[in-house]
This record gives structure tokens, C-alpha cells and sequence, in this order.
């Protein structure tokens, strides 16, 4: 058995909070295929998102191959998510400056497991076998939807994990996109003998699962009938500390690739902004350092950056300030970033961010304006900053989580560096920062008959990333 999840629950907030998930047991096979569906609101995507290390639950406990997951410190747990655990989004999370080939080479090479030859050349095999070998070079934002969501499925597989959790992975596709992303992540999953669970609002693609559970309320229900395993589980290899190198062609042609990739990587740091994934969200230890990868003894690779890990995500604090009213349904909102360690600056390639607002179960990007120059330049952080802007956010309609408001996501991406003119140090880290937003056309008298406030009802409220 690789997944084994008993007695899952997750409260959200104080009192009196949401019991998002109150019971929910998963029990996956090596190889097998599960299915969740469920309204929306439910508890699907928590569940998911304890299952596969991303929030801790209230009660309960998840085994991964027999490892307790949330009994592991956070930076094991880091490891376990990201060589034991595949994900795919709804939302495209791809890197946009960076090409398809070093998408979905990263998460390899931020371990030491494999040299990056070999995470180059496994690249190269996966997106072949997802159907792009002749776009490798070619960069997200050039690609369709349906091929983006080809690279995300490689790189999910790229440290060949034993379970591929999918989160809607297809519900902004058309139909026929959707039926062959779904048949290419049934293929790859026989092929490679993961283990997959995936969130879908679509039935019928759901009843090809293996087994398929419903999300009622926050409880998980088994629904359905087994479906026959199609396939024979294909033994796992052992593991290896270090894997070998890819055959000479293809190893040549990776480190030129990632050379490249170095040179090229601060020029065009400008031009990111934010739609990299959650898993991504505290781990890129940016492409910049692959070509030293090869140089480095492996112990002072992980220590160094073990430390710049330390620095982009502990030292280094941000979230939304305030967000105030300016008519018109625009808003001022304030994001900050801070330094707790002043003595040490650190230095941020200017954030950028982005504005969402849920619309159905996807996500409608709305216009967000930076106010200040401030937010163009490299900036020396040595304590608490704050970065103004203005968001539009002119919706007829939008996903009311709570009644009457918007469930709004900032994003932020930042390359965040401990030297004003990074040489050798760079780490990317993308924040997404939730907020519940009270729209400009709805009046306070409303909103309280259906949701009870102690005042009057706010106009934002502060929500954790989930
Ligand atoms: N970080 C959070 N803080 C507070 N409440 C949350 C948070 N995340 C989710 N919730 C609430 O928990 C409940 C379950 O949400 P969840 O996203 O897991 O459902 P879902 O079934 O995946 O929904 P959807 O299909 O719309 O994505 C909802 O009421 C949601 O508003």
C-alpha cells in the first residue's frame, strides 16, 4: 500500500472556523487509480492537500509507504513532497521564463539525488512520452493549455514519485483536451506504476478510476464499483544514492542546456511573474545554480542551500498589509515584505504580483497596478517594506465561498538573493496570499442577513494560503 490516510479531519480558523474535512479515510494501492468527486466547497481539495503534505490536518494521520508524513520535520517533509509526490493543478504553475525541458528538470535538480545529466535526459524522455519531444526549448507562454498541462504532468513525474495527486488537472480544458490528458495520465501511470488520486467534477472521466469516492460535506464516502486493475504493478527499483549519468548524447545536449539557462536566467528575471505552483512555492532554488551543480561537492550544495532556503523563507516574511476601498471597485491594496534578521540584508528582485478572483472553480485574473516605482527595482530589505497597488475588480460574477464576497489570490513572485548583484545565490520564491474582498455593489444591510459579523461586515478578510 503507498497511501493510507485514516481518520482525516481539518478545521480552518478559530472560533467558530470551517470543518472543511470532518472524515475522510483513502487507502491507495501501488499503481492504483482513485477518483474524488464532490461539490464544490466540500473538502476535496483539503484533502488532497493533507494527503499530499501541503497542510497539516486537525486530527488524523497519512502514511506514504509507511512513512507518518506529518510526523517528519518540515524540511523532511519538503523532501517527501518533493520527490515522493507528484502534482498537477488546475492552474497552469509553469515557470514562464524558463523552457518546457527546464520545467520539468527542476525538481530534480533541486535534490542531490540525481546529477543533472540525468534529470536533463529524464526531461527529455518524459516530455517525449507526454507528446512535446519537439518543444522542449519552447517557452510556457508559447504553448496551449493543453501542452502546458503536458509539461506540468512530466515534471510531476520527473523524481518518479509513488503517488500523483491531480487537483482538477483538467477542468479548464476543453473536452477533448481534458479526454486526452486524462487518457495520457492513465497511460503514464501503468507505465510507471504510481499511484494517482485526482479531484474531477467530471463523472464520467471519474467512473475510470479504479475505485471512486465522493466528497459529501467533508466526509468521503466510497461510491461506485471497483474497476478491475488493468494492468500488472511493475516492480519499483530500489532507489539509488546517486544516479547514473545519461547516455552521452543526451548529456551533452542537457549541460548545454543548463549553461545556457545559467547565463540567461538574471537577465530575464525580470520578465517573471507569478503562476509557478504550490509545491513550487518555497523550492526553487532558481535555474541559475544548475550549471554549478556539476562543480559543487554535494555536501556544500545541500548546506548552502539549505541556507538560502532559510534566508527566501524564514527570514524573510510577507503578506497583505491592509486593503482599503477607492470606489469604482477599486481597491489599494498593501502587500509587505520583511526582514526579521535586519542585520543581514536581503536582497529582492522586485515582487511581482498578480490578482485572482475565484470564478467558478478556476481562478479570473483581475488587473493589479503597481503604485510605486519601488516595485521595479532590486530592493536592499533590511526591515519591514511596503509595496502599494491598485486592484480592479470589476466581476458580474464570482464563487461566493462566503456569501456576497469575492475569494480573492495575490500571487507574488520574488528571485530573493542574500548579494545586491547575485553571482551565485538566487532563490525563487512565489507567495500567494487569500483574502475574503467585499465587493463595491453589494451594501452592508445585505451581506448581514446572511453572514453574521460582530460589526459591520469588513472589507477584507485575512485568510491562511491553502
Ligand atoms: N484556508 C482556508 N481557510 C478557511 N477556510 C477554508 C480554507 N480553505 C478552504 N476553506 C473552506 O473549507 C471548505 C472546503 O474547501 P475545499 O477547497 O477543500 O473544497 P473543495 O471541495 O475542494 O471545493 P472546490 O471544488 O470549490 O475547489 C470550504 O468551505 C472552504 O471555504
Amino acid at each position: 500500500m503507498i497511501l493510507s490516510a485514516k481518520g482525516l479531519r481539518k478545521r480552518y480558523g478559530g472560533d467558530p472556523g470551517v470543518d472543511a474535512v470532518i472524515c475522510a479515510d483513502l487507502i491507495v494501492g501501488a499503481g492504483e487509480f482513485v477518483s474524488i468527486v464532490g461539490r464544490s466547497g466540500s473538502g476535496k481539495s483539503t484533502l488532497l492537500a493533507m494527503v499530499g503534505g501541503l497542510t497539516a490536518p486537525t486530527a488524523g494521520r497519512v502514511q506514504l509507504a509507511g512513512d507518518e508524513i506529518w510526523d517528519l520535520p518540515e524540511a523532511q517533509l519538503a523532501d517527501v513532497r518533493r520527490e515522493r509526490i507528484g502534482f498537477v493543478f488546475q492552474f497552469p504553475s509553469l515557470l514562464p521564463n524558463l523552457r518546457a525541458i527546464d520545467n520539468v528538470a527542476l525538481p530534480a535538480l533541486l535534490g542531490n539525488d540525481v546529477t543533472p545529466e540525468y534529470a536533463y535526459a529524464r526531461a527529455q524522455g518524459l516530455l517525449a512520452r507526454v507528446g512535446l519531444s519537439d518543444r522542449t526549448t519552447t517557452f510556457p507562454g508559447q504553448m496551449s493549455g493543453g501542452e502546458q498541462r503536458r509539461v506540468v504532468i512530466a515534471r510531476a513525474l520527473i523524481n518518479e514519485p509513488q503517488l500523483l495527486l491531480g487537483d482538477e488537472p483538467t477542468s479548464d480544458l476543453d473536452e477533448e483536451t481534458e479526454e486526452e490528458i486524462f487518457a495520457l495520465l492513465d497511460n503514464l501511470r501503468r507505465e510507471e506504476n504510481f499511484a494517482m488520486a485526482l479531484v474531477t467534477h467530471n463523472h464520467a472521466l471519474a467512473q475510470r478510476a479504479d475505485r471512486m469516492f465522493e466528497m459529501r460535506q467533508g466526509i468521503l464516502l466510497p461510491c461506485g464499483e471497483p474497476r478491475a486493475l488493468v494492468a500488472a504493478p511493475i516492480q519499483r527499483p530500489e532507489p539509488t544514492a546517486l544516479k547514473a549519468p545519461a547516455p552521452v548524447g543526451a548529456a551533452a545536449d542537457g549541460a548545454r542546456d543548463f549553461e545556457k539557462l545559467g547565463k540567461t536566467l538574471w537577465a530575464a528575471a525580470g520578465r517573471i511573474f507569478a503562476a509557478a505552483a504550490l509545491m513550487f512555492v518555497l523550492a526553487s532554488a532558481a535555474n541559475y545554480g544548475v550549471a554549478r551543480y556539476q562543480q559543487y561537492e554535494l555536501d556544500a550544495g545541500r548546506q548552502r542551500l539549505a541556507a538560502l532556503e532559510e534566508l527566501a523563507t524564514s527570514t524573510l516574511q510577507s503578506d497583505i498589509a491592509s486593503i482599503t476601498r477607492l470606489g469604482d471597485s477599486r481597491y489599494e491594496v498593501t502587500i509587505y515584505l520583511e526582514n526579521t534578521k535586519a542585520e543581514h540584508p536581503i536582497y529582492v528582485m522586485s515582487p511581482s504580483v498578480q490578482g485572482f478572483v475565484q470564478v467558478g472553480v478556476g481562478w479570473q485574473e483581475a488587473p493589479l497596478t503597481p503604485i510605486d516605482d519601488a516595485t521595479a527595482a532590486v530592493l536592499k530589505v533590511t526591515g519591514r517594506q511596503l509595496y502599494r497597488f491598485i486592484f480592479e475588480a470589476r466581476l458580474t460574477k464570482f464563487t461566493e465561498l462566503l456569501p456576497h464576497y469575492m475569494h480573492v489570490r495575490f500571487s507574488n513572485t520574488m528571485l530573493v538573493s542574500p548579494e545586491s548583484t547575485p553571482t551565485n545565490e538566487l532563490f525563487q520564491r512565489v507567495d500567494n496570499y487569500y483574502v475574503y474582498l467585499k465587493p463595491d455593489n453589494v451594501d452592508d444591510a445585505t451581506i448581514a442577513k446572511d453572514v453574521r459579523f460582530p460589526g459591520p461586515p469588513p472589507l477584507w478578510i485575512w485568510m491562511p494560503p491553502h
